[in-house]
């Protein structure tokens, strides 16, 4: 039994607050999908006006947020979404936009900085003139912040170029924003403003933002709709859902504020990390939560018998490939945390064990 515990395998895994727990508690709620319930309609109503956007539905999950704004974009059959080879949707959604809605997904290089370069979305946009072999591109795909490109953001710039890209060809563009939060506050810019040239976003409350559960897609009252049948369709609509908004309003309120800080902990943790022998990482590019590193050959340990090291020592991370590891910061990890992690990681890897490091 590890005396202590620091979890760093993903933003996902806080436990709602106490002040979640009581709100959850003394919910207002009535049957969503029979009318509103009236905390999902005041988080919707907040999550519009934050992003920019005429309306919000709350989902589940960011997967099914994905998904559903995917799936009303390409409703015709033989759609085709151009997307980051790297993207959350195409890596870690079971392919759902085409097992589920008949979506032709067609890949285009994530940089490393997050972006895909705009002129190869350009040329993988399909020529009109060769449909009758070709599927029809009806949407282009963004995620701020990357995550599997270590948590980079997106410029609003960039993201105004690709809307006039999508708007050139008359395609829609659609943005994962699951940590656009992040993105926001490392930027200093407003998330209506990163959003502003997209026609939908999905927005996941329980990311950095610490909400137990669930995300909400945001987009035209036409798109919100249609959005809430598919919902329904695919099983998401809920009854008295207002028990899980009502933590997602907290967590709005109280922890997007803290993100400032989860940012600066990722900094110093990969700073730190960057001095340890046998890893490998480029510190300069950690800009918000996510740290991604490599276990470089010849270190003392592989980065699979690092991560059962540090799991004996109750450090948690996520083994990313047979030599990397992500590690991710959220409001429960402390500084201390932070000071007793990068002790573990020295102790296992260098043999010193680090006295301040508890
Ligand atoms: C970038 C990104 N998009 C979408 C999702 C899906 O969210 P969920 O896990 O709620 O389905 C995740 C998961 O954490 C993610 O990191
Ligand atoms: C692994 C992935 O699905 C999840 N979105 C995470 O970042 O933890």
């Amino acid at each position: 039994m590890v005396a202590r515990t620091v979890d760093l395998r993903s933003d996902t895994v806080t436990k709602p607050t106490a002040a979640m727990r009581a709100a959850m508690a003394n919910a207002e709620v009535d049957d969503d999908v029979l009318g509103y319930d009236p905390s999902a309609l005041r988080l919707e109503t907040e999550m519009a006006k934050v992003t920019g956007k005429e309306a919000a539905l709350f989902v589940p999950s960011g997967t099914m947020g994905n998904l559903i704004s995917v799936l009303v974009h390409c409703n015709i059959r033989g759609s085709e979404v151009i997307l980051g080879n790297n993207s959350h949707i195409h890596i870690y959604e079971n392919g759902g936009i085409s097992t589920i809605g008949g979506v032709h997904p067609r890949t285009v290089k994530n940089n490393d900085d997050g972006t895909m370069d705009v002129d190869l979305i350009e040329a993988a946009i399909r020529d009109p003139r060769g449909e009758i072999v070709y599927p029809t591109t009806r949407l282009i795909c963004l995620e701020n912040t990357q995550a599997n490109c270590g948590g980079r953001c997106l410029s609003a710039e960039y993201t105004d170029k690709v809307g006039e890209l999508a708007k050139k060809h008359g395609l829609k563009l659609h943005i994962d924003g699951a940590r656009i939060f992040n993105a926001s506050i490392a930027l200093g810019v407003p998330v209506h403003r990163l959003l502003q040239a997209a026609d939908s976003a999905s927005v996941c409350l329980s990311k950095g933002l610490g909400a137990p559960v669930g995300s909400v897609i945001v987009g035209s009252k036409s798109f919100i709709s249609r959005a809430r049948i598919l919902r329904k369709t695919l099983g998401g609509g809920m009854r008295q859902v207002g028990i899980l908004c009502a933590a997602a309003l907290v967590a709005l309120r109280e922890n997007v504020p803290k993100l400032e800080d989860d940012h600066k902990k990722a900094k110093m943790l990969a700073e730190g990390l960057n001095q340890i022998k046998g890893l490998r990482l480029n510190a300069a590019a950690v800009e918000t939560n996510i740290i991604f590193f490599n276990v470089v050959e010849g270190a003392k340990l592989t980065a699979e018998k690092l991560c059962k090291n540090l799991e004996q020592h109750g450090i948690l991370v996520m083994q990313e490939s047979p030599t990397s590891i992500r590690v991710v910061i959220h409001h429960q990890i402390s500084e201390s945390d932070v000071q007793y992690t990068l002790s573990c990681f020295k102790q296992a890897l260098t043999g010193v064990k680090e006295e301040n490091g508890n």
